[in-house]
Formats: structure tokens, sequence, C-alpha cells
């Protein structure tokens, strides 16, 4: 790495990601500075971070709820931004490195959008940037001639283990999957599962939405159409297999029979750090593997009858276009009423499905148009539940 200081933009600092990266950053005793932190509505935790690290500028990308918020709080070095203008400007900014994408959900796209559009290279967390629309941002990366760097652990492991031999003697990606909480569950059990219950991952501390995408299993579905794009892979060289320990974060087999896995303990600071100092590999604050332990690594098929998200995300990311960006919006619509009780476990997916299948397919959608579905699917989803 660089001497100097590494300028970062933290888009969604007060996440379990943006909290984890600044975790990563403190550790790094100056060799990762955050230059801009963004958060949505946790202004107090936003303070305190912009205290801690003493960061230039804050952006407040809900303005309602920034103007009622005492922002007296923040330290003098700070500057105050509000708006999603306000992140375009910031990740545009000439003293910024590298951008952090840890939003969640289809409001991460823009910002992601904007750091590659302005040059920067990208810590890409959030997967529906390129469940969306992962031809356009692929393109757009590659126009501009910058990264993008894997965060989510699975595609973080398959990019590393990429190195070790030739892209033309790749047989197919294997992503590991820890199952969920009802892993074990049977149908009927599942048909009863509480908010509390769904929101319990049995080897991860995430945000609400990705721990119930990892509950049905969609998780592995948008991860499977993540990988499509930013590895320009076919769907049928991608696969699943369910490890319930998570300490394999994913595996690449070549042609030749051998297959690579990336493996260490579930703690999301190694691939965060990976991505914001790749090649170089430092010393980490990431949980280390202890061998003097004993431990057992488990693998099972994953059963596509109790979460039949797995094939809907094969579906999606054999068919391109349009169909990630209305799977992402209505899975996004079902998460957000599941959690709002409106909607019951097993509903989550269904719901997904019937609007996937009412929309009318485009196989190469502008952005503006993705934009337009994002939100036909978010009220389709309204219309299920009413009927
Ligand atoms: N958590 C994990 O271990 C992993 C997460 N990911 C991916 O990383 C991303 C972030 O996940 P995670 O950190 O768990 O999520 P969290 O829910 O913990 O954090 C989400 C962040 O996004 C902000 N945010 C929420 N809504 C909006 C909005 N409409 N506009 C702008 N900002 C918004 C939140 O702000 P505020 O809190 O201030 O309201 C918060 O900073 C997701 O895409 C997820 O799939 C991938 C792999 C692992
Ligand atoms: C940490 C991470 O990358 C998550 O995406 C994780 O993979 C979720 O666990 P599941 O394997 O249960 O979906
Ligand atoms: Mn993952």
């Amino acid at each position: 790495m660089a001497t100097s200081a590494r300028n970062l933009v933290i888009l969604g600092s007060t996440g379990s990601i943006g909290r984890s990266t600044l975790e990563v950053v403190r550790f790094s005793e100056g060799a990762l500075r955050p230059w801009a932190l963004t958060a949505h509505q946790s202004f107090e935790l936003l303070c305190q971070q912009a205290t801690q690290f003493q960061v230039p500028y804050v952006v407040a990308t809900d303005p309602v709820a920034a103007r009622s918020w005492d922002w007296s709080l923040l330290p003098p070095c700070t500057k105050l931004l509000v708006g999603s203008e306000a992140v375009r400007e910031v990740v545009a900014a000439a003293e910024v490195d590298m951008v952090v994408a840890a939003m969640v959900g289809s409001a991460g796209l823009a910002g992601t959008w904007a750091a590659l559009d302005a040059g920067k290279p990208v810590a890409l967390a959030n997967k529906e940037s390129l469940v969306m629309a992962g031809p356009l941002v692929m393109q757009l990366a590659a126009e501009r001639g910058v990264p993008i760097l894997p965060v989510d652990s699975e595609h973080s492991a398959i990019f590393q283990v990429l190195q070790a031999g030739r892209r033309d003697d790749l047989a197919r990606i294997i992503l590991t999957a820890s199952g969920g909480p009802f892993r074990k569950y049977t149908l009927a059990e599942m048909h009863q599962v509480s908010v509390e219950q769904a929101l319990s991952h049995p080897t991860w501390r995430m945000g609400k939405k990705i721990s119930i995408d990892s509950a049905t299993m969609m998780n592995k579905a948008l991860e499977m159409i993540e990988a499509r794009w930013l590895f320009d892979l076919p769907a049928d060289q991608i696969d699943v297999v369910v490890h319930p320990q998570s300490i394999i974060h994913s595996m690449v087999e070549f042609r030749d029979g051998s297959m690579l896995a990336q493996m260490s303990p579930p703690d999301m600071k190694l691939p965060i750090q990976t991505a914001l100092t790749w090649p170089s590999r430092l010393p980490s604050p990431a949980r280390k593997m202890d061998l003097s332990q004993a431990w057992k690594l488990d693998f099972e098929p994953p059963d596509e009858e109790r979460f039949p998200a797995l094939a809907l995300g094969r579906e999606v990311a054999a068919a391109g276009g349009t169909a990630g960006c209305v799977l992402n919006a209505a899975n996004e619509a079902a998460v957000a009423s599941f959690l709002a009780k409106e909607l019951s476990f097993m509903e989550i997916v269904p719901a997904t499905r019937a609007v996937l299948a009412n929309h009318s397919f485009e196989s190469q959608p502008t952005l503006e148009r993705l934009s337009e579905l994002d939100t036909w699917a978010r009220q389709e989803v309204s219309r299920w539940i009413c009927h």
C-alpha cells in the first residue's frame, strides 16, 4: 500500500458493514482515513463516528429526518451536507481514493454509480447494485477503468481464489450458504416462524434486510446474480452448496478437478480489509482460525423445495435484462412487509415470483427504465398483499 493515507467515502457508515469498515480503519493506524461518511437516519451514531475519526464531511441522506436533528453534536472540523446530490458530490471529490458502497438495498445503486462515474474504485458490499443493473454497472467500471472490489464474503473468496489459475481453465464457482436459521426446519415449521426467529442468523451478525434474505436463501439467489455480472460467468457455471459453519466462504473448481477455497472465521472485517488494501495483505482485526481446536466443515446440497428462492436466482441470472431489477425490488418490498408483519415468511418468495412473472421483460434496459421498474415492482407487491 502507498505510505500516504487512503481517503475513503463510506456510504452507509452507520450500518453493520459501515461499522466494521470503521473498525478496519481504526486498526490501520492511519493507512486508511474516512474522508466522508453517510447515514440515512442514525444521526447520533453518525455524529459519534465523525467525532471519533475527525471526519471532514458527513452526509445525511434523509433530508426530512436531517431537519429535525440537533447537529451541534458534530465536531467543528466536520461539514454537514444533506440529500442524495451531496452523495454524488462527496464521492467525486478529488481527495477521495476509494468509495465503500455499504448502503442497503436499491438505494445503494446511485452511490455506486456516482463513484464509478467519477472514476473512483469501489469496495462493493451493496450487492443490489449488481443485481439490479449488473451489465450497466460493469460497463461503466470498464469505461472509467476503475476496479470493483467485492466485499460480499463469497465474492471476495472467489475473487481471491481466481488469482490461482487461468480464466480459461475455470470449470465453475461454488457459493457457500450457511442455510440460515431454518436450515433444519420442516416446511410446516417454516410456515410458523416469527420475525425474531428469521432475524436470528446462525453465523453472521448483519442488518435486518440481509438477515431475512439469508433466512429465505434469497441472499444466495442475489449472490448468484451478483457473481454472474461481477465475474462475467454464465448462470450454469454458478453453483450453491450449504456449509453451515460459514468458514469456507466459497470455492472455485478448475477443469482438472482441483477445487480451491478461501477460509476464515465468519467476520466481515476480513473481506472489507481485503477490498480496501488489495493487493496487500496487512495484519487485520478479524478473528483468526485457531487450529489448536477441533473444527468441523460440513457440506450438504440445498433443499430447493423449502428454499424456492434458489431456482428464482438461477432463472434471473440466466435471463439478465430487467429480471434482476424486478426480482430485487419485489424482494425488498416483500421483506419490508414481512418485517412490518403484513406478510408471512413463506409468502416472501411467492410474492416476489408473482411480480417477476407479471413484468414485461426487456433485454437491454436503461438505468432510467430500471428505476421505473423498481417503483412498479414495489407497487405490485402491495397489490399482491391486498389480494
Ligand atoms: N452485514 C453484512 O455482514 C453484509 C452485508 N452485505 C451487504 O451490504 C449492504 C449493507 O448491509 P448491512 O450493513 O447489513 O445493512 P444495515 O441495515 O446494517 O445498514 C444499512 C446502511 O444503509 C443506510 N441506509 C438505509 N436506507 C437507506 C436509504 N434509503 N438511503 C441511503 N442510505 C440508507 C443505513 O443508514 P441509517 O442506519 O443511518 O438509517 C445504514 O448506514 C447490503 O447491500 C448487504 O446486502 C453483504 C455481505 C455481508
Ligand atoms: C457475510 C455475507 O457475505 C453474507 O452474505 C452471508 O453470506 C449471509 O449468510 P448466508 O450464507 O446464510 O446467506
Ligand atoms: Mn454474502
